[in-house]
């Protein structure tokens, strides 16, 4: 037993060197005691800011050209977004010649804001600058790394010539910025801020403020990124509301985040973050982005349209979003990825598909009681979180079947596709053919194939045998004073033919006709079909003849 471990906790320690890795709390500390944000809810969706023409470009194989470029502009902007960072001019041709493209035409509609990226070095602020000339609406953004590590091994700098470097190139944007036409505002993010002092991002952000003279018409963005993720979100939440509430000119400042996925808590972070003060994030489209990724720009806005709130993004067409991040990526996206993987509407598992046919039943009950639209009333499905249908899903892959699926979900099936409405006993017996079948096969099957099944049962079983099709002439003719009730005279002549036949359940619903009987001593059940329910009813009793007879042979 590992010396603290509780007596309950029988697990062999690892021999994993873990004793390498530091705890946050060695690594930075937020002078934060009493906190707001775990009292705060969201109530409005902060700016979306989507980073995937830069942070996302930068972190793929083969980076968009400029018509992939393009593509994924189009899409940001039909979707909504009024802030979109476009590129990194100064690192690459592509991405120069991309803001030209952008200046040179009309795709940048007025009311969406362009951002640019550049590092702290005059060379590449200027050709950062000249990439943009024309282009209305710009923002510059500007980042220098600030924790500890970064300073001491990559820059070689301490940190009083780390705030200097920032401070002469925030300068010389400053002085190119007069030069430029259209109106400039300007961005700045401490490159790994989680793991930098509080009080030298305060310093650097509060100097920056001053020195751009921002001001309510002309906020600068003060963009906090978690660049690698190294700690929980409750402790980026506090790194977040500490500085919320000590910036200079707080009513001058956008505070923006910048979560990255390394733990897999991006957008934890980023929702914490906005409790904690946050007004704008970024991050990138079904998560791209370095290493594990930005945070996932979907999955955020979705959550928040879950809780009722506007995310001002339209996700209406989700599949059509998706297949052109796939295109422009060349990244596939998870079949479980959150609200738009292929399966995350997808129930195989049996009691999670009787729980969604009675849920999708029940909401189009009260739907019609409270005379609204399936699509307007509130949605409380289970095992659902969204409706598939806001995204522009249809209601067919929500339930499908193999081996882990029960009688509720093939039910589902055969009424949504195949307008069967199997009785209840009739469910039971047929989901035991299917997950024999579901079981020895290993596979799914699909709706059609559960139709042919059910059909190849219950309703053409094989007419071979002593019992052939009904003969129409002795129901016609009425035995018996059962003129008005052909089923019981059919059931006479059986009886005639020396076939014994007893109806032990019987239901018509929309052409198809279930009946369970007692033949001969057996009991099975037969299904038959007809738009005249008496002849659906009387084909589904020689189903049922069929069966039992094949059955006792
Ligand atoms: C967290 C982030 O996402 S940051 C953005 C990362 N994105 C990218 O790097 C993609 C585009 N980058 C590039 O194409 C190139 O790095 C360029 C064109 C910008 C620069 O290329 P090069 O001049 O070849 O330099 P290199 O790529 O080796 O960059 C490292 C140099 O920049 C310095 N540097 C790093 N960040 C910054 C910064 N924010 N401001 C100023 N200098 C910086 C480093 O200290 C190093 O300097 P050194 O050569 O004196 O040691
Ligand atoms: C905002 C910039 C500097 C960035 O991409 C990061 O820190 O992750
Ligand atoms: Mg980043």
């Amino acid at each position: 037993m590992p010396a603290g471990a509780p007596p309950w906790n029988p697990q062999r320690p690892s021999a994993m060197p873990h004793h390498r890795y530091l705890p946050w709390e060695e690594r930075t500390q937020v002078p934060l005691t009493e906190r707001v944000w775990p009292t705060r809810r969201l109530e409005h969706a902060p700016l979306w800011v989507p980073v995937d023409l830069r942070d996302g470009n930068q972190a793929l194989a083969e980076p968009m050209d400029v018509e992939r470029k393009r593509r994924m502009f189009d899409l940001l902007v039909t979707m909504g977004f009024k802030e979109i960072e476009v590129g990194y001019p100064s690192a690459s041709q592509t991405d120069f010649d991309f803001v030209r493209h952008l200046a040179a035409g009309d795709a940048v509609p007025e009311d969406v804001t362009i951002s640019v990226f550049t590092p702290a070095r005059t060379d590449l602020i200027d050709r950062t600058l000249d990439s943009i000339e024309g282009l209305p609406r710009t923002l510059v953004h500007l980042y220098t790394a600030t924790a500890p590590t970064w300073r001491n091994v990559v820059l070689g700098r301490t940190r009083s010539e780390v705030h200097a470097m920032i401070l002469d190139a925030a300068a010389h944007l400053s002085r190119r910025a007069d030069r430029h036409r259209g109106g400039l505002r300007f961005q700045f993010s401490p490159e790994v801020f989680n793991l930098t002092e509080p009080d030298f991002v305060l310093e650097v952000c509060d100097d920056l403020t001053e020195l751009w003279d921002a001001c309510p018409d002309r906020p600068v963005t003060h963009n906090l990124p978690a660049t690698v993720e190294i700690a929980g979100p409750h402790v980026y939440a506090d790194q977040i509301e500490y500085m919320h509430r000590h910036l200079a000119r707080r009513d001058s400042v956008i505070l923006s985040v910048h979560p990255h996925n390394d733990r897999g808590t991006g957008v934890a972070c980023a929702e914490l973050a906005v409790l904690a003060g946050a007004q704008r994030v970024e991050g990138c489209l079904f998560g791209n982005g370095e290493r594990t990724g930005n945070v996932d720009l979907v999955t955020l806005a979705l959550n928040l349209y879950t809780q009722g709130v506007n995310p001002m993004i339209d996700f209406s067409d989700i599949d059509a979003i998706r297949e052109t991040v796939e295109h422009c990526n060349r990244l596939p996206i998870h079949p479980r990825h959150p609200y738009a993987g292929d399966l995350v509407h997808t129930a195989f598992s049996g009691t999670h598909q009787d729980a969604i046919a009675k849920g999708l039943a029940h909401h189009r009950k009260r739907a019609a009681e409270q005379g609204v639209d399936t699509s307007e009333a509130v949605w409380q499905v289970p095992y659902l979180p969204i409706d598939p249908g806001d995204l522009g899903r249809t209601y067919e892959e929500v339930i499908r079947v193999n081996s882990q699926s029960g009688k509720g979900g093939i039910a589902h099936l055969l009424n949504t596709h195949h307008g069967l409405d199997l009785p209840q006993r009739l469910r039971v017996e047929f989901s035991r053919i299917v997950q024999h079948i579901a079981d020895t096969t290993g596979r799914e099957l699909a709706h059609t194939e559960l139709w042919e099944l059910f059909h190849a049962t219950y309703i053409a079983p094989g007419t071979d045998g002593p019992v052939g099709r009904p003969e129409r002439s002795a129901i016609n003719t009425g035995r018996q004073g059962t003129e008005n009730d052909p089923l019981s005279a059919y059931i006479d002549a059986l009886s005639a033919a020396g076939i014994t036949v007893a109806v032990l359940d019987h239901t018509v619903t929309a052409s198809t006709a279930y009946a369970e009987c007692r033949v001969d001593g057996v009991t099975v059940w037969g299904a038959g079909q007809d738009a005249s329910p008496v002849t659906a009813s009387i084909n589904a009793v020689t189903a049922a003849v069929h069966r039992a007879r094949r059955a006792g042979s």
